[in-house]
């Protein structure tokens, strides 16, 4: 699977590389991109009786007058509108001048009903804000309700962050080429983008470095091979204890979600430590997952050596005080060498006024971390690394990893996973049914059950994610925070048959 992303600057590299490898040069890329959308546009708007094909100054603009050219010669009116000439010399020049349609400007473009608009103003090459002529004409496609088909991006989307960069279409249809970048995974520019396709143009795949792509879009194949086996000799302990914290009488919920999470996702027993005002609470809900006392520290880290827990949850329901710190502190200080732990929700916000601490101790700390922050923890944890509209999603996950040593996962519908070497990986199956109370509190348990399974951080984190969203898909609507434990069974015995080493 090509699951590669790549920003446009790293694409700009591969096309260089590309053309300097042969045969095909930079003009030779531009007729097959033109090739595959005229193919994609024919194929998918049989029924549109004409064309309206935008083009701009650029490449991107190239690539219009090849799709007007390859159109005409279908047979099949097309009109063309662009402002600007290709400069001299350039491959976009040379399909200008191949070109059959004479361009009209901007200013006489009409939509024309039952036909169909190409766009191809800017690509990969989109530098500031959308605005005035190019703005206007966007937005008289809009209101005319003429269907679009984008070259690339859909224009005014950034192909770095998936943000709007002033007007920007909403296409039905973008083909973009070789890989997709992060603009087309990224909401919004996901949803504006339609339906993607990714075509090929005769890039060589050798081109392309794998080696150096740091960026994937998640998926099994991109951690199947580290999903947890379960071997015939195994025991409840062999396959992965999993330790989670309960908040104290009025807030234990959460835990209990975390820790049936845990459990569907394999780990062979699972302990919830509670405070001693909440067993009963506990007690009554718990049936196969065990209960522990553990008001203190000492409780705690007792429990640690008697028992060695594999993994851990702390922070869903757990506040933000003291007991949260301290916990913390003592599961990344006792944790094993083969211990993972997930901080979520309080266990991030207890550090939000001295976040460097929580890094140093993590740092320092012989277990691997993920943390699990939505938009609102994720600032108070990283200042200067809040939502910005020039900053990528993936840039800022991929810093708070570093800076932080641990496995981040940025939660949305665009859930990014970061580690501090510096891999990422977004996630594209989410479904708005798992925006619930709770939900959270089982992803947080289904990555702790992974890791305790001894599945790497990163892997495991980009693992929690898809099952947790593909429950929530295969749900779909009516779902609560209790029916993802309940639903991963089904998700895992359809995706990953069972094999008994
Ligand atoms: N060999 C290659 O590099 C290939 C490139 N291809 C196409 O080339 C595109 C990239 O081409 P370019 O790098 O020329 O970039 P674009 O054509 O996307 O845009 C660059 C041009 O638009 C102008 N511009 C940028 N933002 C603007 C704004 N907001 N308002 C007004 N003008 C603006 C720039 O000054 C520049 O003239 C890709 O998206 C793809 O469609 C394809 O033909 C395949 C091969
Ligand atoms: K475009």
């Amino acid at each position: 699977m090509r699951l590669e992303i790549l920003t446009p600057e790293e694409m700009g590299s591969v096309d260089r590389k590309a053309v300097d490898a042969g045969p095909l040069d930079g003009y030779g890329l531009m007729q097959n991109a033109g090739a595959v959308v005229a193919a994609a546009i024919l194929e998918r708007f049989a029924e549109a009786e004409g064309f309206l094909v935008l083009c701009g100054p650029g490449n991107n603009g190239g690539d219009g007058y090849v799709v007007a050219r390859l159109l005409v010669e279908r047979g099949v009116q097309v009109r063309l509108f662009a402002e600007t000439e290709p400069a001299a010399g350039s491959d976009a020049a040379r399909a200008r001048r191949a070109c059959p349609v004479e361009p009209k400007s901007y200013s006489e473009f009409e939509p024309v009903e039952r036909w169909l608009v190409v766009d191809a103003l800017f690509g990969a090459g989109l530098s500031k804000p959308v605005e005035g002529r190019e703005a206007a004409i966007i937005e008289r496609v809009r209101t005319s309700g003429l269907p679009v088909v984008s070259i690339d991006l859909p224009s005014g989307v950034s192909g770095l962050t998936g943000k709007p960069l002033g007007a920007a279409f909403q296409a039905d249809l973008t083909v973009t080429f070789f890989r997709k970048k992060p603009g087309h995974v990224l909401v919004p520019g996901r949803q504006m983008c339609g339906e993607l396709l990714v075509a090929d143009i005769g890039i060589a795949e050798t081109t392309l470095n794998r080696a150096e792509c740091k960026t994937w879009e998640n998926h099994p194949a991109l951690w199947r091979a580290a999903l947890p086996e379960i071997g015939i000799s195994a025991h409840k302990y062999s396959r992965g204890h999993v330790a989670v914290i309960s908040g104290g009488a009025t807030s234990t919920g959460a835990a209990r979600l975390a820790a049936r999470g845990a459990a569907r996702a394999g780990a062979g027993a699972v302990t919830v430590l509670s405070p001693a005002n909440a067993l009963s609470v506990n007690a009554m809900h718990l049936t196969s997952i065990m209960l522990r006392r553990a008001d203190t520290v000492e409780e705690l880290e007792a429990f640690l050596s008697d028992r060695g827990p594999s993994g851990a949850v702390l922070g869903p329901g757990a506040g933000t005080g003291e007991r949260t710190r301290s916990f913390a502190r003592s599961l990344l200080d006792r944790a094993g060498a083969a211990g993972g732990l997930v901080f979520d929700a309080d266990a991030i916000t207890a550090f939000r006024g001295d976040p460097e601490t929580l890094f140093a101790m993590i740092k320092a700390s012989a277990a691997q971390v993920v943390l699990t922050p939505h938009e609102g923890e994720f600032g108070r944890l990283f200042p200067g690394l809040e939502d910005a509209p020039e900053v990528s999603k993936v840039e800022r996950t991929r810093e708070a990893a570093m800076r932080s040593g641990a496995a981040i996962v940025l939660k949305g519908p665009d859930t990014v996973v970061a580690a501090p070497d510096g891999r990422a990986a977004i996630n594209v199956n989410a479904t708005q049914h798992l925006a619930t109370a709770g939900s959270g509190d089982v992803l947080s348990g289904i990555i702790a059950g992974l890791m305790a399974q001894t599945m790497p951080a990163f892997e495991a984190a980009c693992a929690g994610i898809w099952l947790h969203a593909e429950a929530g898909r295969v749900f779909g609507r009516g779902l609560i925070a209790e029916d993802l434990p309940e639903m991963l069974p089904q998700v895992l015995q359809s995706q990953f048959p069972e094999h008994v080493r």
